[in-house]
């Protein structure tokens, strides 16, 4: 009896882990890159005389980076991006393609776009593949019945060279929602509610599984949506198993297959489900008559309430740690409880991210304003943006009329890229600014130093533009406009795929070149002696380690005084706060010790892990760790040492002394040498091996390139659907419009 999470892991083992504990050797079969996580991995690849093992299994765009203004056909990267360090890494992309030959959907190509939505639009990700990405929403591609989830640069690296991955198989965990959704409430809200119901670390160590009425119910993209955020319950991936709704949504995309490949692919899809029987280690049973359109209203996308609730008393929370966090999220938000959420005024209105900028995510928005009428105006103290998730939506779209809906309206209408979602493309909230959006991040300074974040679904997102504040979009345009299913039919109208532009041949052939030192050979971690800088915070998330801004680099290095940066420095002024890692002696602490749970979640940037190591943090303490993050450390030589809560508040209480501590892998330990104090801690074998030994991972990969080769033979003839003849898919999509 298995899982599907299980099949689909079984199917790709090249090799098994040398204990139920260790990684095994899985085979990947769609690898997407984007523009800031690839630059460092190609480097490294580069120098060290590499080459990419798989170009075919491999696709590119750039999107992060990327400005959404007005673009002319004959786009370049040079013009285009001003900002000269995002251009860098636009260029360094660029170049990257051009040498590896990977395809790359650039910024004269109508294809470019989010890479989790190009992903899926153009029939890249199919059911029962292993995805992987160096970005942590990957897990959107998950609802193609795909194992697709996001690994840090390092990873990324070791994807190029091998076509392999070393992960370490997760646990399975089934949210079954069940019931009918009532009118007006999105697969947004489903989400939503789901994390509000398991937290943001309810997920962490997990593939969950999304089964029910409700799910089977939803169409393609509302699947994805709910996929998206899997990431912000902790989980590594999500999944939903392949139906009609999935067969029928990949039929005759650009880089499906067809003919007989097609037949078969169908075939075994068809075969891909949980088995009746199969156990899964977690199960969450959800009511879809519970869930109402939702909205956060703190600075983690657990923080949600029904738009019909008010802000809550952070008293109410159960957990002095919960209350506290609720507290700082309230001041951070400008929000005092009891505030009834629909009065809440916004600033800015932003449709689009990887979460909800689909075509049908765009038709759902635009159809309140078909039922409010031509009246409908965008409030005069709102500045709302659409921006959709890919070029071919962006026509799709007109195609349509959409754009004159909204822009009629008074949205401003965008090109496809990440936009508003992160703060590193000129798209960005001001400080104090209050935006109602679709994405899926509410953390602080996420779009932008000081703006404030609420999340909705695309509906309640044209609600707050047109009324100026969050609103139930029910109340606005009456339960008449909605038909059941609220994303969306599950069969989509026809898409239209244009002529594109196959332009890499405009790139330049040379390699970029990085004078960076050999950070990423310190990997190795034995013991460490010295001073622990006690942090009491949960859910310390990646942006708060290194704010999007900082990410923009091409090198590993020069990180190090951006670590924590908003709470080290006060973004108006740029003055130096007090925060604990600005203070002696803890300004030279090689040892973090948080006591709260769920340390480095969230996004999958490799970049937060050096900012550590190039402050000086050799080894972090805390009560559990997200998944990305925990192995992008142990690419990093940086050790991590779970314990239970109690010592790891009794362990800050000491590190606050700042007296030393002393951490021996070797012997499990750690020592705090002035109060005598000894805790004994557990690592898996297989991490305390290669730590102490620092590792190259891919040097040994590649010392089982036979196995690997072996197993690409056995995809070949056991699932010829899977191999992508990109020649014949450039011949199909220039031979004119596509549609269906
Ligand atoms: C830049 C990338 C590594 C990151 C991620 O992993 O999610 C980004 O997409 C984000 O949403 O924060
Ligand atoms: S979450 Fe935002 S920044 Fe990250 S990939 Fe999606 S749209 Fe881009």
């Amino acid at each position: 009896m298995s899982t599907l999470y299980d099949k689909i892991w079984q199917n790709h083992v090249v090799s098994e882990g040398q204990d139920a504990s260790a990684p095994s050797l899985i085979f990947v079969d769609r690898h997407l890159v984007h523009e800031v996580s690839s630059p460092q991995a190609f480097e490294s690849l580069w120098s060290a005389k590499r080459i990419v093992r798989r170009p075919d299994c491999t696709l590119a765009t750039a999107d992060h980076n990327v400005p959404t203004t007005p673009r002319a056909e004959s786009v370049t990267t040079e013009h285009y991006v001003r900002d000269p360090i995002s251009r860098a890494q636009v260029t360094a992309l660029e170049k990257n393609m051009r040498r590896s030959k990977i395809p790359y959907y650039g910024l004269g190509d109508e294809r470019q776009g989010i890479v989790h939505v190009i992903g899926g639009e153009q029939g890249f990700i199919l059911p029962g593949a292993v995805c992987v990405c160096g970005d942590s929403h990957t897990s959107t591609l998950g609802a193609f019945g795909a194992l697709a989830f996001g690994i840090g640069t390092s990873e990324v690296e070791h994807v190029l060279a091998t076509q392999t991955l070393r992960v370490r198989k997760s646990l399975n965990m089934r949210v079954t929602v069940d019931g009918e959704l009532g009118l007006g409430v999105t697969s947004k809200d489903v989400i939503l509610h789901i994390i509000g119901t398991i937290g943001t670390a309810g997920g962490t160590g997990f593939v969950i599984e999304y089964a029910g009425s409700v799910v089977r119910g939803l169409s393609m993209e509302a699947r994805m949506t709910m996929c998206n955020m899997s990431i912000e319950a902790g989980a590594r991936a999500g999944l939903v198993a392949p139906d009609d709704v999935t067969v029928s949504y990949l039929r005759n995309r650009p880089l499906a297959p067809d003919g007989n490949h097609w037949d078969q692919g169908v075939e075994f899809w068809r075969s891909l489900k949980t088995d009746e029987h199969a156990k899964f280690d977690r199960e969450v049973f959800i009511k879809a008559e519970d869930i109402l359109p939702t909205v956060t209203w703190g600075t983690s996308p657990q923080d949600s309430v029904p738009i019909s609730g008010s802000v809550p008393d952070p008293s109410s929370f159960k957990t002095p740690q919960r209350r506290e966090a609720a507290e700082k999220s309230l001041k951070y938000m400008g929000l005092t409880p009891g505030t009834p959420m629909e009065s809440i005024v916004v600033d800015k209105v932003f449709i689009g991210s990887c979460t909800n900028s689909r075509i049908e995510d765009l038709r759902n928005a635009a159809a309140i304003l078909t039922t409010l009428g031509p009246e409908a105006k965008v409030s005069p103290n709102v500045a709302a943006m659409v921006v959709p998730g890919s070029g071919v939506v962006k026509r799709q779209a007109e195609a349509e009329g959409l754009d004159v809906l909204f822009r009629r309206a008074g949205f401003d209408w965008r090109e496809a890229g990440c936009s508003m979602c992160i703060g590193l493309n000129p798209d960005q909230l001001g400080p104090e600014e209050r935006c109602a959006s679709t994405s899926n991040r509410n953390f602080e300074g996420r779009q932008g130093d000081k703006g404030r974040t609420h999340l909705v679904s695309p509906a309640m997102a044209v609600a707050a533009a047109v009324t100026g504040k969050l609103t139930d979009v029910r109340k606005i345009v009456g339960a008449a406009a909605f038909q059941k299913g609220s994303d969306g039919p599950q069969s989509l109208p026809p898409m239209l795929f244009g002529e594109t532009a196959i332009q890499p041949d405009e790139l330049s052939d040379e390699a970029p070149s990085s004078q960076e030192p050999l950070f990423r050979q310190i990997r190795q971690f034995v013991s460490v002696k010295g001073v622990g800088v006690p942090i009491h915070m949960e859910n310390v998330d990646t942006d708060k380690l290194l704010p999007a801004k900082f990410l923009k680099t091409i090198t590993r290095t020069g990180l190090g005084d951006s670590l924590f940066y908003r709470l080290r420095v006060d973004e108006v002024t740029g003055q130096k706060s007090d925060f604990i890692l600005n203070r002696e002696p803890f300004d030279k602490a090689k040892i973090l010790v948080c006591t709260g749970s769920n340390f480095g979640c969230g996004s999958s940037r490799e970049h937060a892990v050096w900012a550590l190591k190039d402050f000086g943090i050799s080894c972090v303490i805390a009560q559990s760790f997200g998944d990305i993050f925990f192995n992008n450390c142990n690419q990093n030589g940086l050790l991590l040492v779970t314990l239970p809560a109690d010592v790891c508040v009794q362990l800050a209480d000491y590190a606050a002394t700042g007296a030393e501590i002393d951490i021996d892998l070797e012997k499990e330990q750690v020592t705090c040498m002035k109060s005598g104090l000894v805790v004994p801690f557990h690592t898996n074998g297989t991490t305390r091996r290669r730590l102490l030994r620092g590792t190259d991972d891919i040097e040994d990969t590649l010392a089982e390139a036979d196995k690997i080769s072996a197993y690409e033979k056995m995809r070949r003839e056991r699932w010829s659907w899977l191999e992508l003849d990109i020649t014949r898919t450039r011949r199909r999509a220039a031979g004119g419009s596509l549609e269906w």
